[in-house]
């Protein structure tokens, strides 16, 4: 806990005078179970983002686990270090690099974030979406975020692709959201309404490029639930998901999608099966999940994820 000198002075040793207009020199508001970035603090992290590439992009990518490969198909590319990034978080997790890339994929400036932050790291909610609050001030209309997951629904298979349609946020059955705290009306409402937050016409166009790709068998719509880890779910966990319609898990991408709602940008997630979820109890090794497997089976079918998020996003340049 911070003493009242480190309140008063938070960035500064004791007694030093620090410029306030200086949105480096405020401090974090800590809220009841994490941290809010105040506005001026984004804004400082996106104007940090759009000089230093001098690019305003337009779309925002995630990468999942082992699907980094994402960023490495944008041109041109203006990297950045998440630690050199002032008050940006850093990845500890194997498979999420730690690099913002930003750059040009097929005619659209997007930024890629090569690796995100996870609740089981240690960070807050708000933490771990707080970038999604960076996209919208460097000028981002639309996110895309994807992940790795297990699949639940039984006639999903390793390698499948499932669009996400909605979610089970569990950490918010449990009173925790990204949103929580002081609510800034520049980012957005404070009850932001959360039906229809995946974007039908995204989903469709995707599904469109998944025939013309041939691999609509491998692709699926469905609900995506996300759990703080970083333990993977028992076999009860998996059944009470199941029955409540859930059709892949994960550790991420929920308070990613709130935070890009909440400040109105247009979503579309993916989850990438990489392993199959047991829902019946049995002595098979192979139906523990485990982050090599999640890993490979990623790396695999990079090749298909590239395509299907540069051919949607060719589509969406060409109507706009
Ligand atoms: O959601 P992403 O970051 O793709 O990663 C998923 O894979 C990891 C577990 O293997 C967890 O971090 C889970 O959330
Ligand atoms: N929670 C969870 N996250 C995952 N990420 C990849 N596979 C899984 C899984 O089976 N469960």
């Amino acid at each position: 806990m911070c003493s009242i000198d480190c309140c008063s002075n938070p960035r500064g040793k004791a007694g030093e005078k620090l410029d306030p207009s200086n949105a480096s020199n405020r401090p974090i508001i800590p809220t009841p179970n994490g941290e809010l970035y105040p506005y001026e603090v984004i804004q400082e992290i996106a104007d940090f983002i759009v000089k230093g590439s001098n690019m305003r992009p337009k779309i925002g990518i995630i990468c999942g686990s082992g699907l980094g490969s994402l960023a490495d198909i944008i041109q041109d590319a203006k990297v950045f270090e998440y630690e050199k990034i002032p008050n940006f978080p850093v990845s500890t997790v194997e498979g999420h690099a730690g690099k913002l890339v930003v750059g040009n994929l097929e005619g659209a400036v997007v930024m890629a974030m090569q690796g995100r932050f996870h609740f089981y790291e240690g960070y807050p909610l708000a933490k771990c979406s707080m970038p999604v609050r960076v996209m919208k001030l460097c000028g981002v209309e639309y996110l895309f975020a994807t992940n790795a997951a297990g699949g639940i629904n039984p006639k999903y298979s390793v390698g499948d692709i499932m669009l996400m349609h909605d979610h089970v946020n569990m950490l918010g059955f449990a009173g925790n959201s990204p949103l929580q705290g002081p609510n800034d009306p520049r980012f957005g409402p404070r009850f932001p309404a959360l039906v229809n937050s995946y974007n039908k016409e995204l989903i469709n166009k995707a599904l469109e490029i998944g025939k013309q790709m041939g691999i609509e068998a491998n692709m699926h719509v469905g609900v995506y639930s996300c759990l703080g880890g970083p333990t993977y779910e028992t076999i009860a966990e998996l059944k009470a998901l199941r029955m409540m319609g859930v059709d892949a898990v994960g550790m991420s991408t929920v308070h990613e999608v709130i935070t890009a709602r909440h400040c109105d940008m247009k979503v579309f997630a993916f989850s990438l099966i990489t392993n199959k979820c047991a829902t019946e109890y049995s002595d098979k090794k192979d139906d523990e999940a485990n982050h090599d497997e999640v890993m490979a089976v990623a790396k695999n079918r990079q090749k298909a994820c590239c395509e299907l998020v540069a051919r949607l996003i060719r589509q969406i340049q060409a109507s706009s």
